[in-house]
């Protein structure tokens, strides 16, 4: 969508002086929504609730003048995605040095989750000579009846590895409803999704970009800072969660003189300085095949080892949770407050309490909720971007030290009678 308001060609009307997509995104299917695209990018809060108000009142107005509303005579249909999958095609074709079949005879799978990524499959991978064969789910349907279409989710992983492992394919990829999140899975059935997508993106791009800035969302492992800034030579900027806050953060870099070139979330929605600041999963995987094809043309290894290698070496943990820990917005305790207030109240208090806690450290830099080390790992209490949810994270080398560092939650959080700390009570109980 967003490219079509670059593309200069005016036999298919472009480019567009703006695009509008409706999506769910990797949410279920009743939470349909806008997203808005200019050629400076994708539209923020702000100016999407200034186009509604006036969208809404040209409407009422339109009406009240007793105008009908014919708006399909003005329609033209043109087919985009040729242009959008055919840039994808070229850009493999160049990295492995304008070969026309690069990928030639790989088995890759692709799971597009019932959303809209099975596009890729017969126009990006079949034109590369790639086979697709055990491809999955990439019929749209907005039930989304086989699974979340979510690189982050576990029954969507499983899919896929599972996909790859039954094809004996070399590589799998996994896209979300509208594939701005996208994953891979190695031949071996690795999952590449999460720390390991962002240390293998961090990887590709600090070879373009030798010491550039990676910025990431803030549920990132201390192993990935590890693996970015003594591993690859670059500088990780943990950053907030939220797409629109990395990408916004790696441009205000670049601005105030800080190179970075990539910003990507554990979510698996990232964007390049070269991609315009895009969060396109497909982009993204393009990337990787680009790796691939290249490799291969240049007689440096076949096959998705290729990919696995440059993650070598990331540390992780053996306890990675997520434990979402609900407000309930009715309950007396929150007096009136909204549940932001009453979230941020118990992250203040967290955070006076940690302080006094010998056996845990603060994150001295930290730009969202509490971040806390302690017992070999770390925890991360924060508010959810959108629900009234505090999203607890987790990660320990031992189920016991995730358990102690849930306990000192715990224990501080008691007093909160409308936080729901059940998922909580139960990881920890013995
Ligand atoms: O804060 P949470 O509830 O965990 O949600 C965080 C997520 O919200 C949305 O889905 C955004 O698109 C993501 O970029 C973000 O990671």
């Amino acid at each position: 969508m967003f490219n079509s308001t670059l593309t200069e060609d005016e036999a298919i009307l472009c480019p567009a002086d703006g695009a509008i997509m409706i999506t769910a995104s990797h949410l279920p299917y009743n939470r349909n929504g806008f997203k808005f695209f200019t050629s400076d990018g994708g539209l923020g809060k702000n100016d999407i609730k200034d186009i509604l108000e006036r969208a809404a009142s040209i409407y009422s107005n339109f009406l009240a003048k007793g105008y009908s509303v014919k708006a399909s005579e003005s329609v033209k249909k043109v087919d985009y995605m040729a242009v959008y999958t055919s840039d994808l095609v070229k850009a493999v074709r160049k990295a492995a040095g304008n070969i026309e079949k690069p990928l030639e005879g790989f088995h890759i799978v692709v799971d597009a989750g019932n959303g809209a990524g099975g596009f890729f499959a017969a126009k990006v991978l079949e034109p590369l000579g790639a086979i697709t064969s055990g491809s999955q789910f990439l019929e749209p349907d907005g039930m989304f009846p086989n699974h979340i279409p979510n690189p982050e989710d576990k029954a969507a992983m499983k899919a896929i590895t599972q996909a790859v492992l039954d094809n004996k394919a070399n590589l799998g990829i996994i896209f979300d409803t509208d594939v701005d999140r996208s994953a891979a899975v190695d031949s071996t059935g690795r999952e590449l999704n999460r720390n390991r997508l962002i240390a293998l993106m961090s990887a590709i791009v600090l070879e373009e970009h030798p010491g550039t800035t990676i910025v990431t969302d803030s549920v990132t492992s201390d192993g990935l800072t590890s693996f970015i800034e003594k591993k690859l030579g670059g500088k990780h900027h943990r950053f907030k969660r939220g797409y629109k806050n990395v990408i916004d953060e790696a441009i205000r870099l670049n601005s105030i003189g800080e190179e970075s070139h990539l910003a990507i979330e554990t979510s698996g929605h990232g964007a390049l300085k070269e991609n315009h600041w895009l969060d396109d999963g497909a982009y993204l995987m393009v990337k990787l095949l680009n790796k691939l094809a290249s490799a291969r043309a240049s007689g440096k290894g076949v096959g998705s080892k290729v990919l696995t290698d440059l993650v070598e070496g990331l540390e992780e943990p053996a306890i990675a949770v997520e434990l979402r820990l609900k407000i309930n917005q009715n309950h007396p305790d929150l007096k009136g407050r909204s549940f932001r207030e009453y979230g941020e109240a118990v992250l203040q208090h967290l955070g006076n309490s940690i302080a006094s806690n010998p056996k845990l450290q603060k994150a001295t830099v930290n730009y969202e909720g509490v971040r806390v080390s302690g017992f070999g790992g770390w925890f991360l209490l924060r508010l959810s971007l959108h629900d009234p949810v505090l999203p607890l994270n987790i990660e320990a080398p031992s189920h016991e030290d995730a358990v102690k560092l849930g306990l000192e939650v715990s224990a501080a959080v008691k007093e909160f009678q409308a936080l729901d700390t059940s998922a909580l009570d139960k990881f920890v109980q013995p």
